[in-house]
């Protein structure tokens, strides 16, 4: 396992009093997987992330990440991880290169392949020709690829990204998520938060979703999907008069729920709706009904999150002002 958490709480002091940002969080990562951590604002993505990466301690919990103990060997864990976090890392009157060879040396890397290895990310980034910029004049895109940078220059085994794509434009988005699998085919660990559904749709291997601090789902993007309700399927009758008897149909199907009427239209939600088509098809066809369609949708994360949490995700409601910790 490259990440085994158990039990992780973070509570903030604040002058109005104490905000359980993450409130009992157990997650394992194994070497290699693509995992995305999912939940809208103010659910202690960051926070879990913080605290993963050594930057912020445990109210209480342990944790093992890239083979060191969180609490016994933090330097450990430093050294096995690169983190790329939402602000950025660059010093606004920097040079772009310096920034990236002085934090791969901070690594023990030599000059020489800091260089090589930097100048060939800012390659593969779409950096070329970027490398004496100051950081301040780049533009925002450039600058959250160059934070990306920074955080692979290294070479870590294990990176944590705090939304990685946020402000990039969807050319730029594509580019980083081929990265992103590149670097997992060479064998690198990804964790990273995000807000895209789409982005940990296309992207992961797995998904964490986080609410109010804990985690209320995991799974594949395909096993979440299913675990939500299953397939929404719509008939379109010819003759709105035979939606009784489709209906009555639909109802003998094992697993049919939410079976609505509206119309010409039957819809009902299913478990892999794709195959029990056929035998729903051959059915009507027998009492001799005429469709205009059928059509099968598969849940989106949108629907999973919806379920598991009764909101959309980019709902922005329960979100707290951050303050600086009091204490
Ligand atoms: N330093 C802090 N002091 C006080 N409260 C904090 C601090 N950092 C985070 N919080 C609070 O902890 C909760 C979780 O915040 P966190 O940043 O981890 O959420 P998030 O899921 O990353 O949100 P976002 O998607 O907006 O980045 C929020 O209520 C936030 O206001």
């Amino acid at each position: 396992m490259m990440i085994e958490a158990r039990g992780l709480v973070r509570t903030f002091k604040t002058k109005r009093g104490s905000v359980p940002a993450v409130q009992g969080v157990d997650l394992q990562v194994a070497d290699g997987e693509i995992v995305g951590f999912l939940g809208p604002n103010g659910a202690g993505k960051t926070t879990t992330m913080r605290m993963l990466a050594t930057l912020i301690t445990p109210t209480s919990g342990t944790a093992t990440v890239a083979g060191c103990d969180l609490a016994k060997d933090p330097v450990g864990v430093r050294r096995g991880i690169g983190y790329v976090p939402q602000g950025g890392s660059t010093l606004p009157e920097a040079i772009a290169g310096d920034e990236v060879v002085d934090h791969a040396r901070l690594y023990g890397v030599p000059k020489r392949k800091a260089i090589a290895d930097g100048q060939r990310l800012f390659e593969e980034l779409d950096l070329s020709g970027l490398w004496q910029r100051q950081c301040k004049t780049l533009s925002g895109g450039q600058r959250r690829r160059l934070d990306i940078v920074m955080g692979l220059v290294h070479d870590p085994k294990l990176i944590f990204l705090d939304e990685p794509t946020t402000g990039l434009d969807p050319q730029a988005r594509a580019n980083l998520w081929e990265h992103i699998r590149q670097l997992r085919r060479r064998g690198a660990t990804i964790f990273l938060t995000t807000h895209y559904l789409d982005e940990a749709d296309a992207l992961c291997d797995r998904i964490l979703v986080i609410d109010h601090g804990k985690i209320v789902a995991s799974g594949t993007p395909e096993e979440l999907k299913q675990q939500v309700s299953g397939d929404a399927v719509r008939i379109d009758l010819a003759d709105a008069g035979q939606a009784p008897a489709v209906s009555k149909i639909v109802q003998e199907l094992d697993g049919a729920a939410e079976i609505e009427t509206d119309g010409d239209v039957v819809g009902f939600r299913i478990p892999r709706g794709g195959s029990v088509l056929p035998l729903l098809l051959r059915q009507i066809d027998a009492q001799g009904i005429e469709l205009h369609g059928v059509e099968v949708h598969r849940p989106t994360l949108d629907d999973v999150f919806l379920t598991v949490t009764g909101r959309s995700l980019r709902d922005d409601s329960g979100t707290t002002t951050k303050e600086e910790a009091a204490a």
